[in-house]
Formats: structure tokens, sequence, C-alpha cells
């Protein structure tokens, strides 16, 4: 990573090849072999079937800018081309809401007033201290607030928190789809007025555009921080998506230091084509080799998680 990015600083990817192209097996370090289960289930989905068809050439793409500096802000923005969407982490740990206010305030100094501009919580704030921030960050006119709160229910309160204090913001939820049993609840409660969809987490493209299609909300496709391969899932789905109304956070390879694919699929001019082919290159794969131990380790997660989908696919028989 070029920048720590949610506390990431080297981000390991375990690629496989299947007939039908790659496949990113990624889930962050930290989670258990049951939600990473899922991220298996993402990477054999992309190596041995083919993507949707889709309805639209390019996706508009999202600048992702980690929870830097405000000083550092125009060094981060200028690493994702034409992008006139910025989405800006906040409620850092360790940081204020000072120090949001002006990450935010330098994203749309930059971007100008007709620049899109939304924050992402991970679920840091409280409903009173969501309600707080939003008040403070509402000159900046944020297109949203992804995943303010943690639970469904304090997302349900702030949005009516917002509507009685006229703060015209709409809410996203992203962990609340990506690490739920049951990722439609979040529509069926009211809980949010836009979706972050994400491929790894909920098991594929073709599971992913299930999930959007059943929670009849807004969707923005979003990266889990993917490799070049990862993204090519991301924008297969948001290709084969019937609406796309927000520019989507597939941009994230402009985050790291290098990349695996021959041409990484970095946004231009705003957009990823759809049509863009992204070939694992072998010397770059190369240049990205883990150490023996970390592949050990990896290998070792890929059969427990392999192990994890044959046993539910079993019991469903
Ligand atoms: O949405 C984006 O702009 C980029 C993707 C992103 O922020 C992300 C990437 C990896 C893990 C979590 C998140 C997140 O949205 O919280
Ligand atoms: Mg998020």
């Amino acid at each position: 990573m070029r920048v720590r990015f949610r506390g990431v600083e080297v981000r390991e990817a375990l690629l496989l090849q299947g007939p039908a192209g790659w496949g990113e097996f990624s889930p962050f370090l930290e989670y258990g072999d049951a939600e990473a289960a899922r991220w298996l289930a993402a990477a054999l989905d992309s190596g041995w079937r083919p993507p949707p068809a889709a309805v639209r050439d390019v996706v508009p793409v999202n600048a992702t800018v980690p929870a830097v500096r405000a000083a550092d802000v125009a060094g981060v923005l200028a690493r994702f081309d034409g992008c006139t969407t910025a989405k800006v982490k906040v409620a850092e740990p360790g940081q204020s809401l000072s120090d949001d206010v002006a990450r935010v305030a330098e994203v749309r100094a930059l971007l100008g007033a007709s620049g899109r501009v939304r924050v992402d919580a991970n679920g840091a704030w409280t409903v009173d201290d969501a309600r707080r921030a939003l008040a403070a960050l509402a000159p900046y006119e944020l297109e949203y607030a992804e995943q303010p709160c943690a639970t469904l229910p304090e997302l349900a309160a702030l949005r009516v928190d917002l509507a009685r204090a006229g703060l015209d913001v709409l809410v996203a939820a992203d962990e609340s789809i990506r690490k739920a049993e049951d990722p439609l609840r979040v529509a069926a409660t009211g809980s949010a007025d836009v979706v972050v969809v994400k491929v790894a987490p909920l098991g594929g493209v073709a599971s992913a555009l299930e999930v959007a299609a059943a929670c009849g909300l807004p969707v923005v496709v979003s990266s889990a921080l993917d490799t070049s391969v990862g993204i090519a899932g991301g924008v297969a789905l948001a290709a084969a998506l019937p609406v796309l109304p927000f520019a989507c956070g597939l941009g994230t390879v402009g985050l790291f230091e290098r990349d695996v694919a021959s041409a990484p699929l970095r946004p231009s001019g705003g957009v990823l084509s759809v049509s863009a082919a992204s070939d694992v290159a072998p010397d770059a794969l190369a240049q990205c080799a883990a150490p023996a131990d970390r592949r050990e380790w990896w290998l070792d997660r890929l059969v427990r998680c392999y192990d994890v989908l044959a046993r539910a696919r079993a019991e469903t028989r």
C-alpha cells in the first residue's frame, strides 16, 4: 500500500486460475474461515463462470481517500485520474471530528462545487456522534454517509434523526450488507437509502447481482481493496446492473504500489472501461510474490475455506 488503509499496510491475495479466468481470494487476515469462505466462493465463481451480460461500456469510479492529513489529500486525489467523486474515510480511531472536517473540506475545495463527496465511517459513530458529525460536515454537501453506525437499528434511528434535523444526507450500508447473515434485512428494515455491494464478501458476481436486485435500493459497487483480478469482478457486476446512479469504489488499485496485472485496472478520465482486459502478468506476479511462510499460510487457509464450502454444499444437497 502507498498509504495505510483500514489498518492494512501490505495487502495479501491468493490468485487462482480457472477455465474462465483468474479469481482472487483475499479475505482480510483477521477474518475467520466461515466469513473467508464466502470470498473463496467469489474466487471460484470468477475462475469457473463467465461474467453476466454487460449493459454499459464504462463504469464511473470514485477516488478513495484514506484517513490522511488534509495536506496529503491532493497527493491521494492525483492517483485517481479524472474522478469527480471522492469517498473520504472518517471516524478513524485516534483522530477527531476536526480532522475529519479538515480532510472533507480539503476534498471539497479540490473537487469544486460540481464534485461529489461522500464519507465512510465504517460503523464507528453512535447515532449522536453521527448526527453531530454530519451536521458539522453539512457545509460540504455530502452525497451520502457510508455505514455511519454499526447496527441496523442505529442506522434506521439516524435516518429519522437526520430528517428531523433537516440534514439532507443519504445513508449507505456497507458492513451491514457484506458482513450480515442476511444482507436483505437492510432494505426490509428501512435502515439505508443506498446499498454498497462488494463481490468478494457476497460470494461472487452472480450472487452479488441477486442481492442487489432483491434489495431494491440504489447500488454502489465497491472494491474490497482487491488487486486488478478482484476489481475486474466489481466492474463486471457494475456493468451488469440495470441502473448505476453513483460512481463506484473500484479505483482502489491506485492505492497500491504495485499490482499483478500488465495493465492495472486504474480509472482514466474518471471511469473504468468494461472491456479493458487486464491480464495477470508473469513478471508483475513475480514482483508481488509472497514469502514462503505467507504462501503456506494462504494455502492452508484455502484448504480450510474450501472445506467450509464443501460442507455447506453437502448440507444443502
Ligand atoms: O469504496 C471505496 O471507495 C473503496 C473501497 C473501500 O473503501 C473499502 C475497501 C476495503 C475494505 C473496506 C472498504 C470500505 O468501504 O469500508
Ligand atoms: Mg465502507
